[in-house]
């Protein structure tokens, strides 16, 4: 189970803090979940995760259930002891994985598809996914969910709400609720698909509830539109998750509109490829101008790699494509996520949310 509370309302915007208590720690919302697809956030270990501050970080039951495989993770007593990390854990259901797997067949009772690494043939269905999460032991599991890509016509859109609403039946019928377990809104870019998602999804007795399918290439404007729509459909006394949005701009408008909880690959995604965050905006740290750069990153972060290293030492370190070079940003990257985050909180929590969004925008984080 989860214990969420709001502890402060912005009396602009929807934005709000919040108080979410796990049997693994208490930790205040709008909150960054680093994601840990294969039981790491790559790049960094766990010890640097804490002193980095995150208190909850993503795993798949999708990954988790391939390899090592659900006898491996029993034989650990779950996936915290497996992965030595003892804060929250939120795993997703796989609705998302195996959405993009290409040869896949999308059955009523589930979703057909072969290993991506062996070739089996497995059926994902909301009851292995059920399984999976509970034999995990995250703190908070998803229910499995239908995705579709968003061009789909509304034909197919209106079938696969209807699919997930099913399958959050099945979802709710079979889990022991051992672990909080959140329900998931679809609907596309249908405000009247979102409604019927969400009119169905929160009737259903769940724990939370994430909004998905956007942040999908759409222009901003759009998931604005139908975020701050569907948002309004959730209740305002459980959790709201934006499921794969991390980027400073997504963050402060969906914070805006009543999220709480978020996931991004991009910190860490960025770092591997040479892209840090900094408080001006991005930065290519393979670009021959850092080369005789005796600056770090960003002046105004204070991660230990800025306060250590150099933006020539890590231009050299990616002009050899050294692992260490994707460590650091991947460290820096995560630090700016879990810093951007709790500025933002104590901005709420001081009634300050629009002047924090106005300095963002001078800095030209967000558009
Ligand atoms: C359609 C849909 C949907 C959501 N369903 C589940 N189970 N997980 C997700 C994970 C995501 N990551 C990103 N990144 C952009 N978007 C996501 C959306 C979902």
């Amino acid at each position: 189970m989860v214990k969420f509370t709001v502890t402060k309302k912005d009396p602009v915007t929807s934005a709000r803090t919040g108080k979410l208590e796990t049997k693994h720690g208490v930790f205040e919302t709008p909150v960054f979940m680093p994601v840990g697809t294969n039981a790491t956030v790559k790049g960094l270990w766990q010890e640097q995760l804490k002193e980095l501050g995150a208190r909850i970080i993503l795993g798949n039951a999708f990954h988790l259930y391939l390899k090592p495989g659900l006898e491996v993770i029993r034989s650990f007593g779950g996936l915290h002891s497996f992965m030595n990390w003892n804060n929250s854990i939120l795993t997703d259901s796989g609705g998302f994985q195996v959405f993009s797997l290409k040869d896949k067949k999308v059955l009523d009772e589930g979703v057909l598809f072969k290993s991506p690494i062996d070739g089996s043939k497995i059926m994902m269905t909301p009851e292995l996914s059920m399984e999976i999460q509970m034999t995990l032991g995250s703190d908070i599991a998803m229910a499995f969910d239908e995705c579709v890509a968003p061009e789909l016509d509304r034909t197919y859109a209106q079938e696969s709400v209807e699919r997930t609403t099913r399958w959050a039946e099945k979802c709710l019928a079979y889990h022991d609720r051992s672990q909080a377990l959140f329900g998931i809104v679809q609907g596309a870019f249908y405000k009247d698909l979102r409604e019927k998602s969400a009119r169905e999804i929160t009737a259903m007795d769940f724990d939370g509830f994430a909004v998905g399918g956007l942040s999908v290439g759409e222009p901003f404007e759009v998931t604005r539109d139908i975020l701050e729509f569907t948002t309004k459909l959730l209740p305002e006394d459980k959790p709201r998750y934006l499921m794969g949005i991390g980027t400073p701009d997504m963050i402060i408008m969906a914070v805006e509109n009543g999220i709480d909880m978020f996931d991004c690959v991009l910190p860490t995604r960025m770092g591997r490829h040479g892209t840090a965050l900094t408080w001006s905006g991005k930065i290519n740290l393979k670009a021959a101008r850092h080369k005789f750069s005796k600056e770090p990153i960003d002046p105004e972060c204070n991660c230990k790699v800025c306060r250590s290293y150099s933006k020539g030492y890590i231009y050299h370190l990616f002009s050899r494509d050294e692992l260490l070079g994707k460590m650091m940003l991947s460290y820096h990257n995560v630090h700016f996520l879990l810093d951007f985050t709790d500025r933002l909180r104590n901005a709420i929590r001081e009634e300050r949310f629009l002047e924090f969004k106005e300095l963002c925008t001078r800095k030209q984080l967000i558009k």
